[in-house]
């Protein structure tokens, strides 16, 4: 353990339990306090303390323990504190810090106001959730804070200077630091860490109170233990947190016994799907909940939304070796357009809907969520398998809550257009990457159609729908290929009176109208219009993702590049609204053969083998660039291995992607030494040798995946920051690369 300068001269720690002899050993071990002083009721605490080396002086009188400190922790149990504060106030010095570890903080800041006087805007509320169920100085942890959180609740008044000082303390602990109000945290303390001790001391009570409980304990079986473990935490400090925030405990217990009354009617009922539709729910926000611990993509990216301090320490940074070649046979991932829409559709079908190949990427699993939120069992993922009961067109319910769309431009603006028919209100929020994408693109059109839709700040996220507004069928010329624009007013369209007919000025994928089709859904097509009615009706119907071509894009574009490089790529989608990569990649000289050409439920699918091949520059055709647009990441990959000048024109949308994907990759590659001009709308690159550089993703997935594959040609090694957006898209990348040989190790 690293050993730093005292951060304070003297530090007087008030109550010597598992809170405070845990705080000493870890200022102790890290050298982050000159003397240590203990304020205790107990002569034998303090005698333990300084036995076991934890402080250097103790005092029963606390205003004595106090006297010279610069810091006092306050870590007594919650009830104890205010006669503990009202003791130790005499003796404080000007300049000292007060701070507590209580778990309640509104009780705790009442408490200081009416003891410190003059004094309470040097003291600074907080909580170290780093509790457990063992108790007492003999349990005191130098490790205990390390990697847990610590929340800080100051006031308008509270010294900034001292709040400072106290988050650099915590940091130093290894602590990460979140700030927010005192009722906010009562509030969610009650949620998530009072309410399950009360439940689990409340079980424990009623089942030993049976008639033979020896008997009920001997067949307790793993669950069992699981769920009471927090029955053996120390009932002197619960028996103060459900008194000292009664009311915020009470609020969620309420809200608890309604979840549980419903638990219950649906067992008594026997109704299945409603009993699925908990439980499902509860799975997936409990791996969302693992995830936020883990700090992936998902959460971290949710976090920088309403919490300033999020570290990225978690966000994996790839590192891969130059050089290599890709051997083998890989299934890529599902394809993510189409599996947003196997949701969807399923959804508002009448029926069981079976999905095979979903991608168990966040940007799908958002959507899937979301359907959830809004009252729809689906169960899975299992295994790509998802089983989506339908609800029918006009069965979706209001969600209790803004549906969150992570980083997935699609799912927002597709439920834009299917939500702007509904009976009721919903909010679409996502990730800062999605925050800053444009949705007026979707709004106005559908605002024409009699949509009351609000887009936040520069017609970005959030957007807030207004629901009952009756929509009626438009004709509306797209200003831009997309696909995304155009799939958001035909699901409108399903809602709306008459019909509904868009023209595009370029093709752009059509999974939705060959998805509405199999849902028995009729859409007209004439050239480049494509049209529905509204009133009609989908029948579920069973659905195979295809693996998807653009994840298959950096193998394509890896083995192409890489010397000796052969890889086959099973059962992927090439649909001819999709497969502008491999026809770029062909005129560029790349060897890519499509086997086995088939129909997998309504979409062409074919085995690809891609074998390494010499690449020239090209100028890329006007109509490949919608048909490629998700691919230009990995096209720039190979433009720089090529030989001669790659150029590329009307490609503006890349620019408001997950990020912008022009100047981002120009960026990255001019690092790696590559010498190019950024135009408006596109690109030129000129091939030749790529060094070695650390390049920033920008939290766009395919531009950590492209740096990933320029590896196989860098002469040293390439680093790329922040990418745990990979999984949005392409969950396992890392391991499927290195099983084909790329040298690509996850920091
Ligand atoms: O409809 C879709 O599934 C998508 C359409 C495209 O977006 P635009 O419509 O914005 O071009 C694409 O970039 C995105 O990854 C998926
Ligand atoms: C642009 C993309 O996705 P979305 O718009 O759904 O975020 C993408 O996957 O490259």
């Amino acid at each position: 353990m690293s050993r730093g300068a005292p951060l304070f001269r003297r530090v007087a720690i008030i109550g010597l339990g598992l809170i405070g002899g845990s705080f000493a050993a870890a200022l102790r071990e890290r050298g982050l306090a000159g003397t240590l002083v203990a304020g205790s009721r107990s002569a034998r605490t303090l005698e333990q303390g300084l036995a076991m080396g934890l402080i250097d002086e103790g005092s029963q009188d606390l205003a004595l323990a106090v006297r010279g400190a610069d810091l006092v922790l306050l870590s007594t149990p919650v009830s104890a504190m205010e006669r503990s504060l009202a003791a130790l106030a005499p003796g404080l010095s000007e300049r000292a810090i007060v701070t507590d570890g209580g778990s309640v903080k509104g009780s705790v800041i009442a408490a200081a106001r009416r003891t410190l006087g003059d004094h309470f805007p040097r003291f600074v509320p907080g909580h170290p959730i780093a509790g457990k169920e063992t108790s007492g100085v003999a349990a005191a942890d130098a490790g205990l804070y390390q990697d847990h959180r610590v929340i800080l609740t100051p006031l308008a008044q509270t010294d900034p200077a001292a709040t400072r000082a106290v988050r650099e303390l915590w940091t130093a602990l290894g602590s990460e630091v979140l700030e927010m109000t005192p009722e906010h945290h009562d509030r969610v303390l009650a949620e998530t860490s009072h309410l399950p001790h009360l439940l689990a001391f409340s079980l424990v009570d009623t089942l030993a109170r049976q008639g033979d409980s020896t008997e009920i304990f001997r067949y307790a079986a793993g669950g069992f233990r699981d769920f009471t473990r927090i029955a053996s935490s120390d009932p002197v400090m619960w028996h103060d947190i459900f008194q000292e925030n009664r009311q915020a405990v009470l609020d969620a217990l309420a809200l608890f016994r309604d979840g549980i009354d419903g638990f219950r009617d649906a067992i008594e009922a026997g109704d299945s799907d409603a009993l699925m539709g908990i439980m499902t729910r509860a799975n997936t926000a409990r791996a969302h909940f693992l995830a936020l611990n883990a700090r992936t993509s998902y959460t971290r990216a949710r976090h920088s939304d309403n919490e300033s301090s999020m570290s990225d320490q978690h966000d994996p940074t790839f590192v891969v070796q130059p050089g290599g070649s890709l051997r083998g046979r890989a299934r890529v991932p599902g394809d993510k357009s189409i599996s947003h829409r196997s949701i969807m559709l399923g959804a508002l079908a009448d029926g069981v809907t079976e999905v095979e190949g979903f991608l168990e990427g966040e940007d799908a699993l958002a959507t899937l969520q979301a359907f959830r939120d809004m009252g729809v069992v689906i169960e899975g993922p299992h295994n790509g398998k998802v089983t989506v009961h339908g609800v029918g067109l006009d069965g979706l319910k209001e969600p209790g809550k803004p549906l969150y769309m992570g980083n997935s431009g699609t799912s927002m603006r597709l439920l834009t257009g299917l939500l702007a028919g509904q009976a009721f209100d919903v909010t679409l929020t996502g990730d800062a990457s999605l925050s800053k994408r444009p949705m007026e693109r979707v709004a106005k059109p559908l605002r024409e159609m009699g949509a009351s839709i609000q887009t936040g700040d520069g017609g970005r996220p959030p957007v807030r729908i207004r629901g009952g507004q009756t929509l009626k069928g438009f004709h509306y010329d797209l200003p831009m290929a997309s696909a995304q624009v155009k799939s958001a007013l035909l699901l409108a369209g399903l809602y709306a009176q008459g019909e509904t007919s868009v023209t595009e000025p370029a093709p752009t994928r059509d999974h939705t109208e060959r998805m509405l089709t199999g849902f028995g859904y009729p859409v007209r097509s004439e050239g480049p219009l494509r049209a529905v009615t509204g009133g009609g009706a989908l029948r579920a119907c069973h659905l195979e993702v295809p693996a998807d071509i653009s994840s298959a894009a950096f193998l394509l574009v890896g083995a192409s590049i890489a010397a000796d490089s052969d890889v086959l790529l099973p059962h992927v989608g090439i649909n001819p609204t999709r497969t502008g990569v491999i026809d770029i990649l062909r005129l560029m000289g790349a060897d890519i053969t499509l086997e086995n050409q088939r129909d997998s439920g309504g979409e062409p699918v074919a085995d690809l083998r891609v074998r390494s091949a010499p690449l020239k520059g090209i100028e890329i055709p006007a109509e490949l660039v919608p048909l490629a647009i998700d691919e230009f990441p990995a096209i720039f990959v190979a433009a720089a291995c090529a030989e001669g000048d790659t150029v590329l024109h009307g490609a503006e949308e890349l620019r408001v992607k997950e990020s912008d994907r022009i100047q981002v990759m120009a960026d990255g590659l001019s690092a790696l030494g590559v010498d190019l001009e950024v135009f408006e709308d596109g690109i030129r690159i000129t091939g030749g040798a790529l060094g070695g550089a650390e390049v920033e993703s920008h939290d766009d997935h395919r531009i950590a995946m492209s740096f990933a594959i320029a590896g196989l040609r860098a002469t040293a090694p390439i680093t790329i920051r922040h990418c745990a957006t990979v999984a949005t898209s392409f969950p396992g990348f890392a391991d499927l690369m290195r099983s084909l040989g790329l040298g690509l190790e996850v920091r």
